[in-house]
């Protein structure tokens, strides 16, 4: 029993290594179109990269605890979404007084907090396990006029919550085919972790982007990034072209892809697990 229960502390703290490396390896991917890298803010006046780093550190009790929770609970089923729901919302304090008050990370403590107990409680199917979590409806959670809810009735788009419940499509189905496509052509890691980014953006109804820039910013955003791909991506010279007009495009619209970047994260945190299974 007590070796056991050593495996399992040991789990959940490699396991909340691996997200806080994810966001880590995410604030310092550059160059990022309009968010914030080792250039700069991006088009943020409140987040800079110490923030972003000490924001993701701040994060790893949070994680730790969520996949605890996931070994002790066992199953998918409504004690772990709520215990989850709890766990996540403590984090976003321990965020926010991190920070000042200001949201770093709120999407990325959705997205990896269902990814880190998906992965304590099923380490081959992730992404099915994530999405079985965030069906499940937490009566706990307060529904606060959010930014994401404001874009939900504005445009109609569902933003976080149907990405996790849809097993997060852009991470399966376009982020991490696009970062393993981009290394077998010898892109270089960074710049394969780029174009990852881009193949997310350029479907993805990110309501960071909806919020600050409407529809125009979203199409902006997509269209452009599938044009540096087809342009042959971050690591040739057009792509390269192509991604510089990108990131003046979506600053001239204080465009963030906050959501892309999260995402991007979970793609990270995922290549990353499949590595040490
Ligand atoms: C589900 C969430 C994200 C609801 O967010 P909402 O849609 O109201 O929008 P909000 O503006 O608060 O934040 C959305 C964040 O998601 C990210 N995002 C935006 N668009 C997308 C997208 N299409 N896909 C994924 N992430 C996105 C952005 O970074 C953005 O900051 C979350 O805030 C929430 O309700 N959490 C509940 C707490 C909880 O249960 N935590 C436990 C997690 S295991
Ligand atoms: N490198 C990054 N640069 C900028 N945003 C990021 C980055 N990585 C992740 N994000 C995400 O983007 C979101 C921040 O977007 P945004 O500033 O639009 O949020 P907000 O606080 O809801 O809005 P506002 O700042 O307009 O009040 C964060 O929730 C975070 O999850």
């Amino acid at each position: 029993m007590r070796a056991l229960k050593l495996h399992e502390l040991s789990l959940a703290d490699r396991l909340a290594d691996m997200a806080v490396d994810a966001l880590i390896d995410e604030a310092d991917l550059s160059p990022k179109p309009a968010l914030v890298d080792r250039r700069g803010n991006g088009a943020h006046r409140d987040l800079h990269l110490r923030l972003m780093h000490a924001s993701a550190l701040s994060l790893w009790p949070m994680f730790k605890e969520m996949a605890e929770a996931a070994i002790e609970f066992g199953e998918v089923g409504l004690p772990l979404r709520e215990a989850l729901g709890r766990i996540g919302r403590d984090g976003e304090q321990a965020m926010l007084a991190t920070t000042g008050g200001v949201n770093t990370h709120r999407g990325a403590i959705w997205a990896l907090g269902l990814l880190t107990a998906s992965a304590a409680l099923a380490p081959r199917a992730i992404t099915l396990t994530a999405a079985r979590l965030a069906l499940l409806n937490d009566r706990y959670a307060p529904q606060p006029l959010s930014h994401g809810a404001q874009v939900e009735q504005r445009y109609g788009a569902r933003g976080a919550r149907e990405e996790a419940q849809l097993g997060f499509p852009a991470v399966t189905q376009r982020g991490l085919p696009q970062l393993h496509k981009s290394r077998r052509q010898n892109a270089g890691e960074q710049n394969a972790r780029l174009d990852a980014l881009l193949a997310i953006m350029t479907e993805l109804a990110d309501t960071c982007v909806l919020y600050r820039a409407g529809t125009e910013g979203l199409q902006t955003m997509q269209h452009g990034a599938q044009a540096v791909l087809d342009a042959g991506g971050s690591a040739t010279l057009a792509g390269r072209r192509r991604l510089h007009e990108l990131d003046n495009q979506l600053l001239a619209l204080n465009a963030s892809p906050g959501g892309a970047a999260d995402l991007l994260a979970a793609c990270l945190f995922i290549d990353r697990l499949d590595g040490a299974l």
